[in-house]
Formats: structure tokens, sequence, C-alpha cells
């Protein structure tokens, strides 16, 4: 893959830039941006990464690989756009939520298509990253891209069908974290501690935690007993996450997301 465009140019495109050129894992020489309109976001990816600003459209005819990176809403006039510069050689990769691998059949011909729903967390080389193909990518290919996305994380295989949830667990999954973070800042406050206090012992919290589960891989459950000594403050806090509905909060969260990208598959 020599030549490789970003159609649309926003946080996700820039956050397999970040991951791709400073783990050397796609020299930044080959690699080309594009968006709609604003000139000065291309300016700046130009800058802070040394990547390509697609000069023109007859340029698509070159390209090997095609990452579209643009929101679901934009996809079928984005892809009304490029369709007839885009060459027959030319691979497609999509980042975007709930769009099918069909639609993007249906809107760039027949061709390799790989879906891919990473996170933001690509920028530091730690996303984790479902991936589904259609069956015109070839085994070389397939290799080339876990490996893209291996350097910016974790990737794993799914059906296409189970993307939605992938993106309703993972794509979506680092924003509840930090949504989390805001409420324990908040009540961290409350008690008086400074906002950087809370953040400091929450961030190591998480990161702590993470490594707990992939170094001792014991199940979440038996680590959490072990934090949990009987009548002290974690069965207190447990008690009061269980009386507020902590699971039924979660399961919603999961629904509606998945649900939400499955209405837009169907550009709802
Ligand atoms: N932000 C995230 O955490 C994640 C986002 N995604 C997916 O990545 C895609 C992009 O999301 P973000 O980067 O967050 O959006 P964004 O709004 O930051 O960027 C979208 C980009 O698309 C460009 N664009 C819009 N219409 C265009 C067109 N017709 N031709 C060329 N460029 C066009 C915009 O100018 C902008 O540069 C979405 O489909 C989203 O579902 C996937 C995983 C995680
Ligand atoms: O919120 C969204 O629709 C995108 C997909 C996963 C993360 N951000």
């Amino acid at each position: 893959m020599q030549k490789i465009l970003f159609l649309g140019a926003g946080s996700m495109a820039e956050a397999l830039i970040h991951g791709w050129v400073e783990e050397e894992v796609v020299p930044a020489e080959h690699i080309y941006v594009t968006n709609r309109s604003n000139s000065e976001r291309l300016a700046l990816l130009h800058q802070k990464y040394g990547v390509n600003i697609l000069e023109n459209k007859e340029d698509i005819f070159s390209m090997d690989l095609l990452i579209l990176a643009i929101k679901p809403k934009d996809v079928k006039a984005a892809m009304e756009d490029v369709k007839d510069y885009i060459g027959p050689e030319t691979a497609v990769l999509s980042v975007v939520a709930g769009i099918a691998i069909e639609t993007i059949e249906e809107g760039l011909g027949s061709r390799p298509i790989a879906r891919v729903m990473p996170n933001t967390s690509a920028t530091i080389g730690m996303s984790a990253s479902g991936i589904a193909f259609n069956n015109q990518v070839s085994q070389v290919h397939k290799a080339l891209y876990l490996q893209m996305l291996e350097a910016v994380g974790i990737v794993i295989e799914v059906d296409e069908d189970k993307l939605h949830a992938v993106t309703a667990l993972s794509g979506s999954g680092p924003a509840y974290l930090y949504y989390l973070l805001e409420a324990w800042e908040s009540v961290g406050t409350e008690f008086g501690l400074s906002k950087e206090v809370v953040r400091q012992l929450m961030v190591q919290t998480i990161a702590g935690s993470a490594a707990m589960l992939k170094s001792v891989k014991e199940e979440p459950d038996v680590l959490r007993k072990k934090v949990t000594s009987p009548g002290g403050t974690t069965e207190a806090g447990i008690r009061a996450l269980e009386s507020n509905r902590f699971n039924e909060a979660i399961f919603a969260c999961i629904k509606s997301a998945e649900a939400r990208s499955r209405e837009l598959a169907k550009g709802e």
C-alpha cells in the first residue's frame, strides 16, 4: 500500500495517522488527506505529521487504499463525489459507524472492502478494533490490514453484523470511561480533593485495573471480590450501585448505542 487516502480528516483520521506515523507503520509520505472544505485542517495535519494534502480529484485514481473516515450521514454524498475518480485497483477501508460493506459496494462498485471499528486510543497505539472483510479481500491484504491495526492496538476479526456491538462497546467505550472519570472528579471535589488529585488517583486506578485484568488472568468478579471486604467500603459502594440500577444503566447504554449503529446503517 504505497498510497493511502483518508477521505475525511477529523478525529478518527487523525488518531490513525498519528498512530501509524508515530509507530512507523505507514510512512507519512504514503498518506494523503482530504475533506469537504476545511483547508486549514488539512494544512494542520500536513504540518503535524508530514502527510500529503490531496491536490486534485484525479489523483484519487492512483490510490492503493481509500479510507472512509467521514460521518455516517455524509457517506452517500462523499461516495457520489469520488466514485468517478476511484481506480479499479483501489481497495477501500471504512471506519464509518453503522455503514454496511454492501452500501459501500453499491456506492463505489465491487472491490475489496474492509470495515473496521477502531477507537480514538489508536492515537497512542492502544485502540481496540473490530474488523470484517468482504470476500474480495485477499489473504495478503487481510494480513496487511491486521498488521496496520495491530500497530495501533489490538484487532479482532468478527462477523460484519457484530460490528454494531463492537461499535457500541469498544468504539464508543473511551467516551464512557471519560464520562465516568468526569463523575468521579465531580464527587471527589465535593470531598475537598482537587480535580487534579482525583484525576491522578483514578486514571491510575483505571490503568492498574486494566493491567491486572490483562496480567493476572482472573475473572473480573474474582478480582472484584478481592477488593470487597465484608462489611467494608467497597461493599457499601457496590450496594449503592446495585440499588441505583447500575447493571440496567450499562445494559441500556450498550443496547442504545448498538441500536443506533443499526439505525445509521439504514441511513436514519
Ligand atoms: N471519533 C471516534 O471515536 C470514532 C469515530 N468512528 C467513525 O469515524 C468516522 C469519522 O468520525 P470523526 O473523525 O469523529 O468525525 P469528524 O467530524 O471529526 O470528521 C469527519 C471528517 O469528514 C469530512 N467530510 C465530511 N463530508 C465529506 C465529504 N463529502 N468528502 C470528504 N470529506 C468529508 C469532514 O470535513 C471532517 O474532516 C465516523 O463515521 C465515525 O462513526 C469510528 C470509531 C471511533
Ligand atoms: O459516536 C459515534 O458514532 C462514533 C462511533 C464510535 C465512536 N464514535
